[in-house]
């Protein structure tokens, strides 16, 4: 396969990282996934980082609350369009945005650790503009998850906002209202055909309208079987296109339960740990990273201490594979 990286000046500082550690979990309504960031760094993973792949860390080395953001009780922040907790996701989403937009104008690779995964519509957000206005092209997005968290408002079951995230990015739901994402600017909106969905096997009803309506790009459990990890992965960096900066948004529940149990909405029949590395590795390999999500870790959730530390586990290799650990 032919994945030549994009022009050199084009190219992120590829020994700079930008840490943003998201304890956010309004989108969804588990508590503990707000711990998600502090057992990863707690594991060791930014000190691997830097000491042993060579990283210069820049950001976060605490974890961000975002408490000053937060209404000031449930009461202050009712149901809007079906969207639960939608002040807190927006407000907090909005300062995310602002975080990796700085990061990434400067050329750092954003690395996002969460939260549950509303917690991309900041990320996204934010190096979109960055990437605009830095090189002027837009990103590419592959999106690995069970779930493809498209719903729209109106489309959603649960009213969890964690599974809008991709409907407010691509501009396919809208909102004017400025607190309630109406500050998503055209600018930061990701073209909905430099998007890519890999590992889905939970797709709402709604949700295959959505994809279908709109041409997405996507590869399922069933297309892994199917072509196998390797023949998909180059499927999708072809639809993203050489030339293009990359996002990684990765959902640990894309792997199968048996590797990360420790999650929200887990679903079986999932990724195995190898094929979740091997995604993140090819990635890296393009030298298109500019920014990397690892979302909704979240340790109370195992059934025991073994499945909390096979997730923590877990979620961290794929961080350390995107970053280039497993390559020669
Ligand atoms: N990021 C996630 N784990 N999303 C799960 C979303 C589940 C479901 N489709 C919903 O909209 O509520
Ligand atoms: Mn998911
Ligand atoms: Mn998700």
């Amino acid at each position: 396969m032919t994945t030549s990286p994009i022009n050199q000046r084009y190219l992120p500082k590829q020994d700079e990282v930008g840490v943003i550690a998201v304890g956010f979990s309004g989108g969804q309504p588990k508590v503990g996934v707000d711990d998600g960031p502090q057992v990863l760094i707690d594991s060791g993973l930014l000190t691997q980082l830097s000491q042993d792949l060579g990283y210069k860390l820049f950001g976060d080395d605490k974890v961000n609350l975002y408490r000053e953001l937060l209404p000031q009780s449930e009461n202050a922040d009712p149901p809007f369009r079906n969207m639960k907790n939608p002040l807190a996701a927006s407000a907090v989403t909005r300062r995310i945005a602002q975080q990796t937009y700085e990061h990434s104008v400067q050329g750092r690779i954003a690395l996002t650790l969460g939260g549950d995964h509303s917690i991309a519509i900041g990320t996204i957000a934010g190096t979109a503009k960055a990437t605009r206005e830095r090189l002027g092209r837009e990103i590419g997005v592959i999106w690995v998850d069970a779930h493809s968290d498209i719903n729209t408002p109106e489309s959603s079951d649960s009213g969890n906002i964690h599974g809008m995230p991709v409907a407010f990015l691509t501009g396919i739901a809208k909102e004017e209202r400025e607190e309630y994402f109406g500050w998503l600017k055209e600018d930061m909106l990701l073209n909905h055909r430099k998007l890519v969905y890999i590992g889905l096997r939970d797709v709402d009803a709604g949700e295959k309208r959505i994809l279908r309506e709109y041409g997405i790009k996507a590869f399922s459990m069933f297309d892994i079987d199917r072509h196998g990890i390797g023949r998909v992965v180059e499927m999708a960096l072809a639809h993203i296109g050489a030339d293009t900066p990359i996002h990684l948004s990765f959902d640990v529940d894309a792997l199968d339960p048996q590797w990360a149990p420790s999650t929200g909405t887990p679903v079986r029949g999932g990724l195995t740990l190898r094929e979740g590395d091997y995604i993140c590795e090819s990635v890296h390999e393009t030298g298109n990273l500019i920014a990397v999500d690892l979302v909704e870790v979240n340790p109370y959730l195992a059934s025991d201490e073994k499945g909390k530390q096979e997730t923590i586990r877990a979620g961290s290799s794929l961080v350390r594979c995107a970053l280039g650990e497993s390559l020669l």
